[in-house]
């Protein structure tokens, strides 16, 4: 077959699939039309997006009578993705269901690479993100910086949070001590907690540090992010995973990000287990201005275009070698820097979805 019939075909197709999908969303905007004019849908309300599965939200009503109140919900078409911690505009019907109908401005949005490096959000309006590292599986810098310039970029505050310290040992612990007091010099705040339902649980100061905020809760699989809601929210009863015993790391339990209310006011979202979080959506100035101690020096560089590889007179490499930037810090930076430029050079698409 020649290419242009080829071509004349797949076009044919294409418009036949659009033409089929506008028949079908018109039909269900006609459908809630009548649905509303009928009394069956609610006048319009504010919501929180606590969860999706498939095609399908759990919103909890705002105001109102119901408020509290969880509704299964459907959307609109062409809403544009929502996801967890969203508020949205919606209708609720008699029996528990309702239907949303527009996505509220968000103040924060956290988004990841998905296999093919496609921007993907996983939640919103977030104000902290509490970065949960463990005794083991050991942390790796390289993955809690990541973390870091991700909340840097969206400008939530980092909580660095070491859990299972009831493992901490006289092995361990120099290390362990030695690597969140380059994080606590930077001025990151840090907390050791114990969240093993096998241990009593040791929460220090984060209930107060959480209050009346929208937390999200990262950090390498296994490392106890589910027991830690668990401890806060014996409610939320969240899937626990054992340590694959071969590797010691996690299994990968939870699977959707879900937001969870606490008893003193604030909210906690739990986002899937993310083994590699990557920033290749993020250029090298961007990478800059999420190390705190880089981006500080910015500027001051002997020439305006430094790009802070060779070039004479550059603060940022001064600094490395003076060793005023933690070395470790540094590895981290320029390791996460090739790994950005390798993907560009490899031309994924960085910057839609
Ligand atoms: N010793 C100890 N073990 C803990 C503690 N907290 C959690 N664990 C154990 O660590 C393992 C993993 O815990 P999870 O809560 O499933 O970890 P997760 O980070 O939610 O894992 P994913 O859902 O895979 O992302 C389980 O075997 C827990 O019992 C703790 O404070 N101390
Ligand atoms: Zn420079």
């Amino acid at each position: 077959m020649s290419q242009r019939k080829l071509n004349r075909r797949q076009a044919w197709r294409a418009e036949k699939i659009q033409a089929e999908r506008s028949a079908r969303s018109q039909k269900e905007e006609r459908n809630l039309s009548r649905q509303v004019q009928s009394g069956l849908l609610s006048s319009e309300q504010t919501g929180l997006v606590i969860c999706r599965y498939s095609k399908h939200f759990e919103i909890e009503a705002m105001e109102g009578q119901d408020q509290g109140e969880i509704h299964k919900c459907t959307a609109r078409t062409n809403l544009g993705s929502i996801v967890a911690g969203d508020q949205v505009t919606w209708r609720a019907g008699s029996d528990g269901t309702g239907v949303i109908e527009a996505r509220l401005e968000r103040r924060s949005i956290l988004e990841r690479p998905d296999n093919f490096g496609k921007l993907k959000p996983v939640a919103a309006n977030i104000d902290q993100m509490l970065i949960v590292i463990a005794c083991e599986p050991t942390p790796q810098i390289n993955l809690i910086d990541r973390y870091l310039v991700a909340a840097e970029l969206m400008h939530v505050r980092p909580i660095i949070v070491l859990n299972k310290a009831d493992l901490l040992n006289d092995q361990n612990s120099s290390e362990l001590n030695a690597l969140l007091e380059i994080y606590q010099s930077l001025g990151y705040h840090v907390e050791k907690i114990i969240s093993s339902r096998h241990q009593p649980a040791e929460l220090a100061d984060l209930p107060s540090l959480i209050d009346q905020r929208t937390s999200i809760v990262v950090g390498q699989s296994g490392v106890g992010k589910s027991s830690f809601i668990n401890t806060l929210l014996p409610e939320a009863n969240l899937a626990v995973g054992d340590l694959s015993t071969s590797t010691r790391e996690g299994t990968h339990t939870t699977t959707q990000a879900k937001l969870f209310h606490l008893p003193c006011g604030g909210q906690l979202i739990d986002s899937p287990g993310i083994r590699d979080f990557s920033l290749w959506h993020i250029d090298p100035p961007q990478l800059q201005q999420g190390f705190i101690e880089i981006a500080a020096l910015l500027g001051q560089c002997r020439f305006r275009d430094c790009k802070h590889e060779h070039e004479p007179g550059c603060a940022i490499l001064l600094a490395a070698e003076q060793e005023t930037i933690h070395p470790l810090r540094f590895e981290s930076y320029e390791r996460i820097k090739a790994a950005i430029l390798d993907q560009q050079s490899r031309g994924l698409n960085l910057d839609s979805y």
